[in-house]
């Protein structure tokens, strides 16, 4: 296998009292785009800072192309990093911005119309950094990690502030540097914002990985769980248990939820046990519902929620009352409810998604990433 673009291996970041990373490990494939995710404090970007040599590691060791950022011998060749858009001087000019920057990494001058050009602000490079929008400030934040044309691109949370416009040029900038050869390690709080890009996905909560794999892969997870509607619900529960199946929930409607048995196996089970099946749906959970789920407070990152297409802590298993004697289908006279069964909205309760407007053309990369 490549080396890694960027390694962690078990990472602890301890402030004062305050546990800000656990032991945590991750790997960032060469010119893939990682999504690094997590809620406000789950510790990523003090994981970013311990990755580029700014921060010290309590425990473990971060490392960029096999060695820790410090040791690197030409560090603006190899990696750059946007960490706070907003933290620029507001009385230089665009241009004098990236004039400081590109002597501090040892590039020529050239190179600070070069970049200006590449994120599309050339026609401002000799404006006042204080009248800038918060995308221009990104914008420009990001064309001085660009100055030293690095392989690979560390950004904090550089979709904050954006408007969809913003997001969309981002996104389409961030792909575009992939395709090109490049390495990406982004970091947001919100899924949505970046699932359409990344190809990797790490997500984290209270300072640990929880979830580690493909976009891909947590994809797939979401389409695990099955919505059965039966004639005997609690009789199918004890049957599935009795095949292992455990992680049965009853639902609101009369339903149960089943995580662990494909459609046929299921089908095969319920027969068995003489239950008649009216109808199995696949449930199409949200990606950010899962990712909320993955990141609330409860949630332990098991064996399996590490493993790809892991779904989750194991969850009790089916408790609910009894169904009333009658015809289907049959009504719980309360729905039962687990810790995190609220995480999964009923069908049609999803946030509808929200919509960008067409990408605008994708900025020339003349210096892109080698
Ligand atoms: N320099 C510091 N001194 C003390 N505590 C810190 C410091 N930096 C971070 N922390 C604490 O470490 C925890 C993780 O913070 P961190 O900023 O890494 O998380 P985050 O996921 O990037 O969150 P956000 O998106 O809100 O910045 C938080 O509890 C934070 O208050």
């Amino acid at each position: 296998m490549a080396q890694p673009a960027v390694e962690v291996r078990g990472a602890s970041k301890t402030f004062g009292h305050t546990d800000a990373v656990t032991d945590l490990s991750m790997t960032v494939r060469p010119g893939r785009i990682t999504g690094f995710l997590g809620p406000n404090g789950s510790g990523k970007s003090t994981t970013l800072r311990m990755i580029l040599g700014l921060v010290t590691p309590t425990a473990g060791e971060c490392l960029i192309e096999g060695v820790p950022a410090r040791a690197l011998r030409e560090p603006a060749t190899v990696v750059g990093a946007v960490l706070d858009s907003q933290r620029l001087h507001p009385r230089r000019t665009a241009r004098a911005h990236l004039l400081v920057h590109a002597a501090a990494a040892g590039v020529p001058d050239s190179r600070a119309d070069e970049v200006l050009a590449e994120v599309g602000l050339s026609s401002v490079a000799r404006t006042r950094i204080g009248t800038f929008s918060l995308g221009m400030r990104g914008r420009l934040a990001l064309a001085t990690a660009l100055l030293g044309r690095p392989r690979i691109l560390v950004l904090d949370e550089p979709a904050n502030g954006l408007d969809p416009q913003g997001i969309a040029w981002l996104r389409s900038y961030l792909t575009g540097f992939a395709r090109s050869g490049g390495t990406v390690l982004i970091s947001s709080h919100i899924l949505g914002e970046v699932a359409q890009i990344v190809d990797d996905v790490v997500i984290v909560s209270g300072g640990s990985a929880v979830y580690r794999g493909t976009v891909e892969e947590l994809r797939r997870a979401q389409h695990r769980r099955l919505l059965v509607a039966a004639a005997d619900p609690a009789g199918l529960a004890r049957a599935l248990a009795a095949d292992g199946v455990s992680d049965v929930r009853s639902l609101r409607d009369g339903r149960i939820g089943v995580v662990g048995a494909a459609e046929d196996r299921l089908r095969e089970i319920a027969n068995a046990a003489g239950i008649a099946v009216f109808g199995v749906v696949a449930e199409e959970v949200d990606l950010e519902q899962l990712f909320l789920a993955m990141t609330a407070p409860h949630y332990v990152a098991g064996a399996t929620a590490l493993a790809p297409g892991g779904y989750g802590p194991p969850t009790p298993p089916y408790s609910g009352p009894p169904p009333p004697a009658g015809p289907y289908p049959p009504q719980y006279p309360q729905q039962t409810r687990y810790p995190h069964q609220q995480q999964y909205p009923q069908p049609g309760q999803y946030p509808p998604q929200q919509q960008y407007p067409p990408h605008p053309p994708q900025p020339t990369n003349p210096g892109g990433p080698r």
